[in-house]
């Protein structure tokens, strides 16, 4: 099924401080999170919440059961019309077309209803009742089972098993959307998926330091021992001495004024972690992101070697393009000649052409000239420019990058025109000491934050915000195609508190 990442539509928007708090499962309006920070409300926690939350992510489950059946039954029907149409050339060419014919068929019947599996994750989840999140509590595994007899269909015995489970990962990341005012009938696989992954990508930083955090916290109103505590952990993370200094200054002033029993002080940090990622809002940028149909929009990708720019690249224009729009690459990295090889692979993984110069070490400036002239007659919605991260010398990056820029801004002038800075989340702090450099040389608007998944320092997102002003427009969560994905505030601290 095709999702448009870029035009996710919530009912309830990203909370914000100033806006009441929201209402989320439509069943049960009195179990709020997300609250306003001025009452911030505890997380739910009674049995018939969780129930509610099972059972909309029961029928989360089964519409995608269903979207994914009838997908599959669509790709069938395509193949059984290719059969058909092959059929007339079959009785021409008896020998040869046989087993054309059966290849045909086998490709058919490779595309049955999925089978659904539940996964034993989610009973190996249950034992320690301890680590598992609040919310899924309780007589989980009971409910669990009871899913399973009902939610269970039977599988074909040679039916294709797709990756579909209701699992810990399925219930979490089913809460995270009907918290958000999504209907289960609204959910995509993709986006569950996504959220798992998000899930899974944040584990190291949620264990080293959010569980400690979220520790000291709960445990009421902070003395100076724990305010170091959570400097420390903070720090750690690589939250960066600024935004550390906010989250502590705005939680020790809250708690101040009152005391918060333990959700509820977790609630209203996350609403601090989630205002300081949205700051950018308040100011020269728009919470939308997307490029905007039948005109030419140019995002140019910066940022030093081995950040993830070439990967990034293929994965943006694979989501760009079956989000609906029509893409075109330009392979600007003409300083390394395997970047040209690396990122024509990823073009042909989604059927996107990438305009490239065969010559070693051509000007790249001339390859997104060619590029801008292409993407203007293929009526091209997305031009993506990958370009170099290592010169001999800095000057020679950033006066190249000039170039660059220049010519966009003069070849299309009516384009729209985003230059994002990639960033490595690994690196951390590190990573943004480049960042004002750049920022001169490609006028920058925006950052990409890359490799999310098995570090300890997701909290370099904080960091990245609150320093350099720039708004996360993406995150990546691992090498695949599908890991990279719009950056949503909501998610990420979900993710990194809550998971
Ligand atoms: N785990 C993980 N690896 C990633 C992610 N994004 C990129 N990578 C990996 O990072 C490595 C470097 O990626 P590239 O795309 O070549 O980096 P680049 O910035 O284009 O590098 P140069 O062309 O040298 O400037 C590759 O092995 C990628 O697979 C991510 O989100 N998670």
């Amino acid at each position: 099924m095709v999702f448009n990442w870029f035009r996710r539509k919530f009912d309830n928007p990203e909370p914000d401080s100033s806006k009441d708090s929201e209402q989320t499962v439509e069943s049960a309006p009195e179990q709020l999170e997300t609250p306003a920070a001025d009452e911030a409300a505890p997380e739910p926690v009674s049995n018939e919440v969780a129930t509610d939350y099972l059972a909309w992510a029961k029928a989360a489950y089964q519409n995608i059961q269903q979207q994914e059946s009838a997908a599959a039954q669509a790709a069938a029907t395509v193949a059984e019309e290719v059969t058909d149409a092959v059929a007339p050339v079959l009785a021409v060419e008896e020998a040869t077309t046989e087993p054309l014919a059966v290849a045909v068929e086998s490709e058919a019947s490779d595309i049955e209803a999925p089978t659904v599996i539940i996964s034993d994750t989610a009973e190996a989840t249950t034992s320690d009742a301890e680590d598992l999140p609040i919310w899924a509590r309780d007589d989980r595994q009971q409910r669990l089972e009871q899913l399973k007899a009902s939610a269970i269909e039977t599988a074909e015995p040679e039916a294709q098993t797709p990756d579909i489970a209701l699992d810990d990962d399925f219930l979490w990341s089913a809460k995270v959307l009907a918290d958000r005012g999504r209907t289960p009938e609204q959910v995509s696989l993709d986006e569950i998926n996504w959220l798992k992954k998000l899930r899974q990508g944040l584990d190291k930083t949620r264990r080293g330091f959010v569980n400690q955090l979220k520790a000291l916290i709960g445990q009421g109103p902070l003395n100076a021992d724990a305010v170091e505590s959570i400097e420390t952990l903070l720090l750690q993370a690589d939250v960066g001495i600024e935004a550390t200094d906010y989250v502590i200054e705005t939680l020790q002033t809250k708690l101040r004024q009152e005391a918060l029993p333990p959700e509820a002080a977790i609630a209203y940090l996350k609403q601090i972690l989630r205002d300081l990622l949205d700051k950018p809002f308040e100011s020269n940028y728009s919470s939308e992101f997307l490029p905007e149909s039948n005109q030419l929009n140019i995002w140019l990708l910066v940022g030093v070697n081995g950040v993830g720019k070439t990967t990034t690249i293929g994965k943006l224009a694979h989501m760009s393009q079956s989000s609906g729009y029509k893409c075109l690459i330009a392979a600007g990295d003409t300083f390394r000649a395997a970047a040209v090889e690396q990122v024509k692979v990823w073009g042909q993984r989604s059927g996107i052409e990438v305009i490239a110069n065969p010559g070693q070490n051509t000007d790249p400036a001339a390859v997104v000239f060619d590029a801008i002239s292409a993407a203007r007659s293929r009526e091209t919605e997305l031009l993506l420019v990958d370009t170099a991260g290592r010169l001999q010398n800095k000057k020679n990056l950033m006066d190249e990058l000039s170039k660059i820029r220049r010519i966009i801004d003069k070849q299309a002038s009516t384009a729209q025109i985003e230059s994002l800075l990639v960033l490595d989340a690994t690196l951390g702090q590190n990573g943004l000491r480049q960042a004002q450099v750049f920022a001169e040389a490609a006028k920058l608007s925006g950052v990409i934050l890359t490799k999310l998944d098995g570090t300890a320092k997701g909290g370099v997102a904080l960091a990245v915000v609150q320093q350099l002003g720039l708004p996360i427009r993406f995150i990546g969560a691992g090498e695949g195609i599908e890991d990279l994905r719009p950056f949503s505030s909501y998610e990420f601290v979900e993710a990194l508190l809550s998971g």
